[in-house]
């Protein structure tokens, strides 16, 4: 991938809030039609990297280019070409869909049959056509979601930043928000989407960052970073009882890699769970502690953050 053909290009980026480096060094490069996960626990640092892509915030250090033009807060030309699609919600509830999009095209110059075709464009790609005069304060939440993300899609950005836009939706409004992008992306825009749901990252994104502590931990594709953690699987046992103690002396047992405890669970990375599980599960029950169930899982995202943080990625 060249750097000139990139339409987002982030170099050492950095952030500090006083003594907090919220971004720590990020870089990384979104190509057209590519959908790029930034995956991390809350607190990680994802929405201030895409406050600074967007500019929205200043950096502390570091460079940010959407399509060839250098990203600032006071810059102009580089906004032309991203649309961010925000966590809280930017509509007009006394408004409909078409009302909603309509307002917001204008304000972005568009006018005519211009505006009217964009509108109905959006209103197809967001699945709100049917829906279109309603006023959007009869919306689902979920609803309400792809209203805001088609605001942001109106003026046909290169790259479209999207920040956690299922978070306390439902599950059948999250598909439909998931078919949604998946359109864009289709369509050869690209897409920067951030989540912590580890498998809204790998069904959307074809290269993901894992992000914790505001370090780009790593980079890939799905596939790529499974290969990272050299195929260890998960066992997670939970349970109560002493669980610090069972995590000390399983951290002994041959092909156990990592142990992660908190108050209801121990999360191990393992070689060849199913060799392992009867030695853990033993172990666990000597040391004491009462087993509510036992899980093995082949190698996903949510081992491979467990792999390069240390952490479970799972609240
Ligand atoms: N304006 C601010 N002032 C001080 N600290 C901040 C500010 N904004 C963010 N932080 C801190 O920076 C770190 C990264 O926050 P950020 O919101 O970027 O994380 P996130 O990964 O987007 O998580 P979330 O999904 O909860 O928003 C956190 O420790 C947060 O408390």
């Amino acid at each position: 991938m060249t750097g000139t053909t990139d339409v987002l290009t982030v170099d050492h980026l950095v952030r500090r809030f006083g003594d907090l480096t919220a971004v720590d060094d990020v870089s990384f490069r979104i190509a057209p039609g590519e959908t790029y996960g930034l995956l991390g626990p809350n607190g990680a640092g994802k929405t201030t990297i895409i406050s600074m892509v967007a500019g929205l915030l200043k950096a502390d250090g570091g460079t940010i280019h959407v399509a060839g033009e250098e990203m600032k807060p006071d810059a102009v030309e580089p906004k032309r070409h991203l649309g961010l699609v925000p966590q809280d919600l930017a509509i007009y509830p006394e408004l409909t869909a078409r009302e909603n999009l309509r307002f917001f095209g204008k304000l972005h110059g568009l006018r005519g049959s211009a505006l009217n075709t964009r509108v109905e464009e959006v209103l197809e790609i967001i699945g709100l056509a049917d829906r279109a005069k309603d006023r959007s304060k009869e919306y689902s939440g979920g609803m309400k979601r792809r209203l805001n993300i088609g605001i942001g899609l109106l003026h046909q950005p290169q790259l479209l930043i999207l920040d956690e836009p299922t978070v306390g939706v439902d599950p059948q409004s999250r598909n439909s928000i998931l078919e949604a992008v998946e359109s864009l992306a289709v369509a050869g825009m690209a897409v920067l989407y951030t989540t912590h749901y580890m498998e809204e990252a790998e069904r959307l994104c074809d290269r993901i960052a894992i992000i914790d502590g505001g370090r780009l931990q790593a980079e890939g594709t799905r596939d790529e970073l499974i290969r990272l953690t050299g195929g260890t699987d998960t066992i997670r046992l939970r349970g109560s009882g002493d669980l610090q103690g069972a995590a000390t002396q399983m951290r002994g047992l041959t092909g156990v890699d990592r142990v992660d405890a908190d108050r209801s669970s121990l999360t191990l990375a393992v070689h060849e769970a199913p060799a392992r599980v009867a030695d853990v599960v033993a172990t666990a029950t000597a040391a004491g502690v009462r087993l509510a169930d036992v899980e093995i899982a082949r190698p996903d995202l949510e081992s491979v953050f467990l792999h390069v943080t240390g952490k479970a990625l799972r609240d």
